[in-house]
């Protein structure tokens, strides 16, 4: 299981956001958050950015499609470059035809849960998927703190995915910091996205290593 750090774009310097992505290169994914204010009550980029994005960075990008009708805008985010797409389960009208479309066009198709949502009823959907997000905040900010009471979900979910043999990774969102990154990697989460905790620091590259350095020790694995 190789261990990855995506910095998320949100706790970026929007005016900035070319020189913020080169600021991490390094990390696995640059993870970018895409807000519609109606899927969640937040607005922020959309397929423009994100194509502009693509060419600034040596980064792939990790999109997470934080939108209504996920179903027909995923594929226009494959085509400005994302080299993976994050639709929310809640919102796709045909999860498995999305997570195929996806995968066709050539990206990794995942599969987001908000924290009230259970993994249980979508347990036969994972062969489909190459990610599924844990989010361990509600979404539609960053800065908001880690919901400590998503832990059991990660470890049902790590169960879940050793249990049909899949090689798929298991991404957490949300409030992934310092203080909270060891015990999700211990519940067996191996994609950790964190905003704040990168660019809130003084050194958004160095914070990426400490990341690294303590989910590895948390779970004694190497990282990419
Ligand atoms: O999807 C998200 C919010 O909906 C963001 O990716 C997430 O919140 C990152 O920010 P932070 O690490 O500061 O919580
Ligand atoms: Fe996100």
């Amino acid at each position: 299981m190789a261990l990855q750090i995506n910095p998320s774009i949100l706790s970026a310097d929007f005016s900035r956001l070319a020189d913020e992505a080169k600021a991490v290169e390094g990390a696995d994914w640059l993870h970018v958050d895409v807000m519609d204010n109606h899927f969640v009550p937040n607005l922020t980029l959309g397929v423009p950015v994100v194509d502009s994005l693509g060419k600034a960075t040596e980064t792939p990008l990790d999109c997470h499609l934080m939108i209504d009708d996920p179903d027909r805008w995923a594929p226009q985010y494959i085509e400005a470059g994302a080299g993976s797409v994050t639709f929310h389960v809640e919102a796709a009208a045909a999860p498995v035809r999305l997570a195929r479309e996806i995968r066709a066009k050539g990206a990794r198709a995942s599969m987001a849960l908000k924290p009230a949502t259970p993994i249980e009823p979508y347990e036969d959907l994972l062969p489909e998927l190459d990610m599924l997000l844990v989010m361990t905040v509600e979404p539609g900010f960053g800065g908001q703190a880690f919901l400590d009471i998503m832990l059991p979900k990660i470890r049902r979910t790590r169960q879940l995915i050793d249990k049909h043999g899949l090689q798929m990774w298991l991404q957490v969102d949300g409030g992934v910091s310092a203080a909270t990154i060891e015990r999700c990697a211990e519940a067996g989460a191996d994609v950790f996205v964190a905003g704040s905790a990168v660019y809130g620091a003084d050194d958004p590259a160095k914070a990426v290593q400490a990341l690294r350095q303590l989910a590895e020790k948390a779970t004694g694995t190497p990282g990419t």
